[in-house]
């Protein structure tokens, strides 16, 4: 069967789960921000060749933030979807929990964005099919995609300020950014 020109968002959608081990943590037996970053790196990957079915690579990662520190033993549950292809990249989001299973509680850790770049066999990026989002949640994380494209282009040094229309029309920049 050939490359499809479109799939749906849900098609790639893949959950991953870890349990926090004494290796993962630091001297505070807090999940190390780096592991999680890792285990972000691969559930998101695993998506954005799901969806391309291709090798991909990590182009970028947005910010991450840790608001609290995750413990030793919590069970860490990552969900993945592509929100939105473009053409040979596409933007992945990912949710992370953290769960304490003897008190029965589950916390959102954790979310981000990472951008994939789908590679043909001599290595060069290749198109990847279009994505198509159905629910509203989808929807949502799809119509936000190009401005936080823009954003991260800028912020690569790959995209001029005045080109990022996005951008302009929700930060109302017109007046400020150089052409
Ligand atoms: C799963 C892993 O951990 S893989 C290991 C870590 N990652 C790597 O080693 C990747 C190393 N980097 C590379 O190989 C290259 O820089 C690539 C493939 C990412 C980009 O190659 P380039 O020669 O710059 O390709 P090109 O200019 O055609 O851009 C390809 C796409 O990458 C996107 N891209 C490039 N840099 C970035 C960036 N910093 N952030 C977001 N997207 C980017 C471009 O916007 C373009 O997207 P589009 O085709 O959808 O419009």
């Amino acid at each position: 069967m050939g490359i499809r020109k479109h799939k749906s968002v849900k098609e790639s959608f893949t959950t991953m789960t870890e349990l926090v081990l004494p290796n993962d943590t630091n001297t505070l037996n807090n999940l190390m921000g780096g592991r999680l970053m890792h285990w972000l790196d691969i559930v998101s990957a695993i998506t954005a060749q799901k969806h391309s079915n291709r090798i991909v690579v990590t182009a970028s990662v947005d910010n991450i933030s840790f608001k609290q520190g995750i413990k030793l033993g919590n069970v860490i549950t990552m969900e993945a979807q592509v929100t939105r292809a473009f053409n040979t990249s596409m933007e992945v989001h990912v949710n992370v929990w953290a769960e304490d299973i003897p008190s029965g509680t589950k916390m959102k850790s954790n979310e981000a964005f990472l951008t994939f770049v789908a590679l043909d066999q001599d290595g060069k990026p290749v198109d990847v099919p279009e994505a198509i989002p159905e629910t509203d949640e989808e929807n949502s994380l799809y119509e936000g995609a190009l401005r936080r494209r823009q954003l991260r282009l800028v912020l690569a040094g790959r995209m001029k300020p005045h080109e990022a229309k996005e951008l302009k029309s929700i930060f109302n920049l017109e007046e400020q950014l150089p052409e």
